[in-house]
């Protein structure tokens, strides 16, 4: 079989992550969460005692971490200076300082050399998820995916996760995801967008097998139609 390129966008908490590794996993293709690059590369600078606002200081030393992921959908993993880093990167500190962080353009080309070079050497094609990978990263990938959901439906899934291990409160998870939406839309360097020729997929009332379903059938039709 052909190798495939899958890039799947769109903003937090509409699934990527979770139908991204699902259909990898279905496919047999690799998977990579660019979102937890630049997470790690914000611990790096937060446990490294760099001003994460001042941009001129992050890109001074953003080529410094040796960040690496792993590409198996059953077993994500990430690691930075050859530490495991996947417990770190997901605190609430990395997440509200990741946005700052990844509009740095200096970052943002360090990563995205990274994601070129690991969506080459998947041999059978991979699924990468992200805001830019449709638009900048991969822009000639096969099939192009922008997921989508309601404000109150991506606020719900988050709150969740998070019970039992930091206090859910649904108001204000929706506000953080909105102004993380916000910021991550409005940079100058290539910033959360859809792709002119992404498919965009509402999953507000869709469950997660449904969407999973919906981007299989795409990623084949597309095998199909070769
Ligand atoms: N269609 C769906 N219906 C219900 N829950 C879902 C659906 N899709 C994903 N979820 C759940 O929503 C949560 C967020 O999903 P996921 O982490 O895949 O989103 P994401 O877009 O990758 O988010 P982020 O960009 O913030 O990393 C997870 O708990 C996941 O199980
Ligand atoms: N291609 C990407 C992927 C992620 N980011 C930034 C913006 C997000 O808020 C942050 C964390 O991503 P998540 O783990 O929530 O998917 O990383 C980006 O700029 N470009």
């Amino acid at each position: 079989m052909e190798s495939v390129i899958v890039a799947i966008d769109g903003p937090s908490g509409t699934g990527k992550s979770s139908t991204s590794r699902a259909v990898a996993a279905e496919l047999g293709l690799s998977y990579l969460d660019t979102g937890a690059q630049y997470r790690a590369i914000t611990w790096w600078m937060l446990t490294n005692g760099i001003d994460v606002d001042d941009p001129g200081a992050v890109a001074a030393v953003c080529g410094k971490p040796a960040i690496e992921s792993g590409t198996d959908p059953l077993a994500p993993a990430i690691s930075v200076d050859g530490a495991d880093a996947a417990g770190p990167i997901r605190t609430r500190e990395v997440t509200s300082k990741v946005s700052a962080v990844s509009a740095v353009p200096e970052v943002r080309a360090r990563i995205t050399g990274l994601q070129r070079a690991i969506a080459a050497a998947a041999e059978k094609g991979i699924v990468v998820e992200g805001r830019d990978i449709g638009t900048t990263v991969l822009p000639a990938a096969d099939v192009k995916i922008f997921l989508t959901a309601s404000p109150e439906a991506r606020a719900a899934r988050r709150s969740g996760e998070l019970k039992g291990r930091e206090a859910a409160d649904l108001a204000s998870t929706r506000e953080a995801l909105i102004r993380r939406d916000a910021a991550d839309s409005g940079r100058k360097t290539s910033p959360l967008a859809k792709a002119d020729d992404a498919v965009e997929v509402d999953t507000t009332e869709l469950t997660l097998q449904q969407v999973i379903e919906c981007v299989v059938a795409l990623v084949e039709e597309k095998r199909a139609g070769r």
